[in-house]
This record gives C-alpha cells, sequence and structure tokens, in this order.
C-alpha cells in the first residue's frame, strides 16, 4: 500500500570531491519534488566528504527516483537511505521507568521482598488500598485486537503495536497517565472480554482502541457492566467527542444552528454511530448516515442490530441512494470511512459554506488540497493540515478527569463536557476557518478537560473519591 504525505528520509552520501556535484544533487531532489530540509557533514577526507541529506517527500515512490538519479552522478554514490519514522521506532517508542531509585539492601526490602509482602496483605484485606499503593490508580491499558487499525483495517495485533506505543507515549506526555500498550491475538468477542477482566486488576481504566464494528460495542458494553473501572472505546467515544467540539465552532463561523443542519455522516462503524449519537445529544435532527451501500433508512433489512438502530432514528425524511444523491444541499460532511470516497463534485451539491470534516486516517476521504477552493471549514485527522480533528484531544484528559476522581464510568454527562471544554478553549478573538480547534499541544486542552470531566464525573454520581 502506498501511503500519502510527509515522508523524511536522510540519505547517507559519499561524493568524491574531485567532482563538484552538491549543485546537481540538489537539482535532482528539486526536480523529483523533494524537499531538502537539512545537510550534515557525517565525514571530511583528503578526497571524499560523507554527508547526510535528509529530504521530506510526499510519497514513497519518489524515494527511489530520487536515489536512482543520484546514483547516476558523477562520483556521487548513496551509502544507505533510513526513513526518520521508521528509526523513531526502532526499539520501540517506550519504557518503564521507576518511581525511586533502590541503592542499598534496606532499600531492596522496602521495594522487594520481605518489605513488600506487608503492602500485599494490608491489599489482600482492604482491595480498594490497591489504588493507592499500586500504579493502578494511573495507569490505563490500551487494547486492540488489531481488527480496524486507523483505516488500514484487520492488520493484525502485532500490526497494531505502533499505533497502541503512540496513544500510550501520548496519554504520558499530555495527560500523565501511564499506559501500556496490549496487542490481544484473538477477534472473538467473548475471548477478548475475558482476556481484558482478567488483567484489569492492574489498571485504573480501558482504553478500547481500533476494534472493528460491530464486535466493538458489544465488548465496551459486557467490560463496562462487569468492571468497576472506566472503559472507553476511543474510536467511538473519543472521536465523537472532538467532532463536536470542533462543529461547535465550526458552526460559528457559517452562522448556522446545529438543530437546523442537514449532515451527512460517512462510514456507520465505531466511530460513525458514536458521533451520530452525540451530534443528536447536541440537538441536531436530521443526521443521515451512509456506509458502502449507501445511505440507511428506515424500512430496509439489516442485520446488525447497530445499523437497525440507526436506521429507525436517523434520516427523518427517508433519504435514499448513494452519498452523492444524499449529499445534495447538506450543511455538514463527517467522513469516518476510507481514503477519497468524498468528490469534489459531492461538495459543489452541498448547502451554503458546507463544513467537510474528512477523519479517515491516515489518508482522507478527500485531500484537503482538493476540497480547499470549495468548502468554507476543512478539517482532517491528520496533524500535517490545520483543523486536526483528532480523539488524541480528548482521551488524555477525560482519562486523567476520570482518573482523578476515581469515576467508575465514563457518562454521556461527562463527554458532552470534555466535548464543550475542547471547544471553548479557542477564544472568540482566535477562532477562524483554520483555528476551528486547539491544537494538541495547546497546554489548556488537557486541564480543561480534565476539570470538566471530573465535575461531571460528580455530577453523574460515579464518582470514589474526593
Ligand atoms: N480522526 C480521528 O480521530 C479518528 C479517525 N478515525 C478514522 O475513521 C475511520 C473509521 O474508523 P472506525 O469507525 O474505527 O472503523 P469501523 O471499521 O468501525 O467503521 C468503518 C465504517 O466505514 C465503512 N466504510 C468503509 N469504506 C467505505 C466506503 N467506501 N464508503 C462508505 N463507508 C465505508 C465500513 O463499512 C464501516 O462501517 C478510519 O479511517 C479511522 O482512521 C477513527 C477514529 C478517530
Ligand atoms: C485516531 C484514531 O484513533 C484512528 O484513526 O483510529
Ligand atoms: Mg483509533
Amino acid at each position: 500500500m502506498q501511503l500519502k504525505g510527509s515522508l523524511s528520509i536522510i540519505i547517507r552520501l559519499e561524493i568524491k570531491k574531485s567532482n563538484k556535484m552538491f549543485g546537481q544533487i540538489a537539482t535532482v531532489v528539486n526536480n523529483a519534488e523533494g524537499d531538502i530540509i537539512a545537510i550534515d557533514v557525517i565525514k571530511e577526507e583528503k578526497d571524499r566528504t560523507i554527508r547526510d541529506i535528509t529530504v521530506n517527500v510526499q510519497e514513497e515512490n519518489q524515494i527511489d527516483n530520487i536515489i536512482k538519479e543520484i546514483n547516476l552522478l558523477p562520483g556521487v554514490s548513496t551509502i544507505h537511505v533510513s526513513d526518520r519514522t521508521f528509526l523513531v521506532h526502532l526499539g520501540g517508542k517506550l519504557e518503564t521507568t521507576p518511581r525511586l531509585p533502590v541503592k542499598n539492601r534496606d532499600d531492596l526490602s522496602r521495594v522487594y521482598t520481605p518489605g513488600v509482602a506487608r503492602i500485599c496483605l494490608a491489599i489482600s484485606e482492604d482491595k480498594s488500598l490497591v489504588h493507592s499503593l499500586t500504579i493502578k490508580r494511573n495507569t490505563v491499558a490500551v487494547v486492540s485486537d488489531g481488527s480496524a487499525v486507523l483505516g488500514l483495517g484487520n492488520i493484525g495485533p502485532e500490526a497494531a503495536m505502533p499505533v497502541m506505543e503512540g496513544k500510550a507515549v501520548l496519554f504520558k506526555q499530555l495527560g500523565d497517565v501511564n499506559a501500556f500498550p496490549i496487542c490481544i491475538d484473538s477477534q472473538d468477542t467473548d475471548e477478548i472480554v475475558k482476556m481484558i477482566k482478567g488483567i484489569a486488576p492492574s489498571f485504573g481504566g480501558i482504553n478500547l482502541e481500533d476494534i472493528a464494528s460491530p464486535r466493538c460495542f458489544e465488548i465496551e458494553k459486557k467490560l463496562t457492566e462487569e468492571l468497576d473501572i472506566p472503559v472507553f472505546h476511543d474510536d467511538q467515544h473519543g472521536t465523537a467527542v472532538v467532532i463536536l467540539a470542533g462543529l461547535l465552532n465550526a458552526i460559528k463561523i457559517v452562522q448556522k444552528r446545529l438543530e437546523d443542519c442537514k449532515v451527512v455522516i460517512c462510514g456507520i462503524g465505531a466511530a460513525g454511530i458514536a458521533c451520530t449519537k452525540m451530534l443528536q445529544s447536541a440537538g441536531v435532527q436530521n443526521i443521515i448516515g451512509v456506509d458502502r451501500d449507501g445511505a440507511l433508512v428506515k424500512g430496509k433489512n439489516y442485520n446488525n442490530d447497530k445499523w437497525k438502530w440507526y436506521a429507525n432514528n436517523t434520516n427523518p425524511n427517508i433519504e435514499v441512494g448513494s452519498l452523492s444523491d444524499v449529499i445534495i444541499d447538506a450543511d455538514i460532511f463527517i467522513g469516518v470511512s476510507a481514503p477519497g470516497v468524498l468528490q469534489v463534485s459531492d461538495i459543489k451539491n452541498m448547502g451554503k459554506d458546507p463544513i467537510v470534516f474528512a477523519m479517515a486516517n491516515p489518508t482522507p476521504e478527500i485531500l484537503p488540497e482538493e476540497a480547499e477552493p470549495y468548502v468554507k471549514v476543512l478539517a482532517t485527522g491528520r496533524s500535517d493540515y490545520p483543523n486536526q480533528i483528532n480523539n488524541v484531544l480528548c482521551f488524555p484528559g477525560i482519562f486523567r478527569g476520570a482518573l482523578d476522581v476515581r469515576a467508575s464510568k465514563i457518562t454521556e454527562k461527562m463527554k458532552l463536557a470534555a466535548a464543550y471544554a475542547i471547544s471553548n478553549v479557542v477564544t472568540e478573538e482566535e477562532l477562524n476557518p483554520n483555528y476551528i480547534i486547539p491544537s494538541v499541544f495547546n497546554e489548556k486542552v488537557v486541564e480543561s478537560v480534565r476539570k470538566a470531566v471530573a465535575h461531571a464525573a460528580y455530577q453523574s454520581g460515579v464518582t470514589k473519591k474526593d
């Protein structure tokens, strides 16, 4: 699969000093539409120089072109090529760090045996002490079965690991929540539930990730019923929270009311269904869901309970047909489906000042370059375009808030509070079509979400701690 989007490579070159070739190297890279962003001298010898050039390209096949052309230049040869994204993944992105040093026998006897036995016995007498005396209090499992990884599909648990590690890094960096990537080698609902219940004693929360629908709904429901720690399927609720946050601001720019808007959602899976429910909670009335076979409508027979619910509770005007049919006059398009599903001609048929959230990862439903001339507000799930609508704006803060008050669940009230908190980080003065949602690095985000979620948890009556 060829992926489009900023790729960064480092090419190590040997250049004979007798041939002054650097200008030609730059020309070759430029002609292949690569962008040289750094040059480092690795070694200087009398008759040769070794240099690393860092080049950004948009597509993988440009890399082969650049290397081929460079190797044709007299006196120049490539020693090796490394992909900077692969380099940051070498050895994984995480490690565990002890919170205290063990310097001598005295420390050892407290941290480990015999001293630790007293702590074990205390917890065995009062299980709730596990929250104050172990890592559980501040630790989340990021669990996937590898069945719906980003928009890449069912690529399996091993291939899901880099995404789960990435989520764990973000949990820690943004929310100071410890997180472990746990990829399970089973795609059987009951088996997954059993495995997660089995590891739950070690964790203060379970973040389900990239588990395909409809299996993800059943897994989340069973775990929520059976565990006393928050269980949160990020692709459903994290995404829905951030979409609502973005829409609350986008709608101000186009001066419409959510209640009056026609919203088309493409991809009625985990993210699409949760997003629909959240928008309904915020007052949207006319939502039309579209999947591979077109719009979901009342009266059609669906073999999945979620779609039956969907058909009966959305699309009030019973609009039928393909995405291109039902998108006519829509105010808002939300894509949580697959790359390239939306055409420019569809956007042209939308109502005045279209809002388009093309959120499939890593390649959106329409490329921003194509859509931009025809939309008023555009957002994607990616960090290399403005308006990144990504659940990373939600999950660190929502778990930070939930863990701080030892919430046993994440309720609708807590999710709505998170959405409003995220949207309110953007002030009236800052709001513009390229800034409807705060950056992931905006330090106010996690703190605002944390406070709002903790408060809503009290109001929902699900806290176990002041
Ligand atoms: N930006 C963000 O924060 C997030 C983005 N996403 C993206 O949304 C997409 C869906 O994710 P999930 O809901 O977790 O997956 P899912 O597998 O639960 O649902 C995907 C749905 O899209 C449908 N679909 C696939 N191709 C389609 C097409 N050509 N036309 C219409 N429908 C189509 C599938 O039938 C399925 O119902 C993925 O690309 C994922 O990366 C998901 C969560 C967060
Ligand atoms: C962002 C995310 O969770 C996804 O694309 O699946
Ligand atoms: Mg995901």
